[in-house]
């Protein structure tokens, strides 16, 4: 027997959005903390806790609000990342950003496991696919969600967790994805462009149907 489907969330009211879409107990849903480093140490506990109960996950989700590059994730909508990127872990110099890559001390890209991702892309038609960057800091200002789109030009959101719940599902050999509800635009920080109950709706209404989906 197993325990279902994980989805880690980083704040109590975002595992509220998710768990109130959601039927049945196929879906856990956990808040572990912001960021990545809460979000990994999160998850691997959660992860091994079921482990040693006998009631072991079969995948992992990482799921919450997140930011929307401007025209390609608006406010409200749905994104379901095909990549989560690691995009500030790495070094800077004088040529430009390194990547942990370049560096040579391993991959800060985590593919979305293939038949997770066509559940999300299939449940969620009108979606915006594409690469969430992960950032230990909310991009602020014009200059740098410029060089974060140069670096990764398949991006499309950005958020502060997934990359870190990545890490901890392949450490347990799980499958693992990313789902985000956009609250606000990437860009110059303005607090009052945020619509965090417009995208806490529309996890709601996600996870209306990745429940059925993921029950399966
Ligand atoms: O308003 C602030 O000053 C502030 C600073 C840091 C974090 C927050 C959050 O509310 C973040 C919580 C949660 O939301 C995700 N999120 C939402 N929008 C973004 C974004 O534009 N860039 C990165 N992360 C974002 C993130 O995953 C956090 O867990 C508020």
């Amino acid at each position: 027997m197993d325990d279902g489907v994980l989805i880690v969330t980083a704040v109590p009211a975002e595992a509220d959005a998710v768990r109130a879409g959601l039927v049945g107990d196929a879906v856990t849903v956990e808040p572990v903390g912001v960021g990545p480093a809460a979000a990994a140490a999160g998850t691997a506990r959660l992860i091994a806790l079921a482990e040693a109960a006998g009631r072991p996950y079969r995948a992992v989700l990482s799921a919450g609000i997140g930011g929307g590059f401007p025209g390609l994730a608006p406010v409200g909508s749905i994104v379901v990342a095909t990549r989560s990127v690691a995009a500030d872990l790495g070094a800077e110099s004088p040529d430009g950003f390194l990547t942990l890559d370049e560096l040579g001390f391993g991959a800060t890209s985590a593919p979305a496991d293939p038949a997770l991702l066509e559940i999300l892309r299939s449940g969620l038609p009108h979606a915006v696919t594409g690469a969430v960057l992960t950032l230990g800091t909310v991009t602020g200002t014009t200059a740098t969600t410029l060089a974060l789109l140069a670096r990764h030009p398949d991006a499309v959101a950005e958020a502060m967790e997934g990359y870190g719940v990545a890490v901890a599902a392949a450490g347990a050999g799980l499958p693992f994805a990313e789902l985000r509800a956009v609250s606000n635009p990437i860009g110059p920080r303005d607090r009052s462009a945020w619509r965090i109950g417009d995208a806490f709706a529309a996890l709601t209404a996600a996870a209306t149907v990745l429940g059925k989906e993921l029950a399966g």
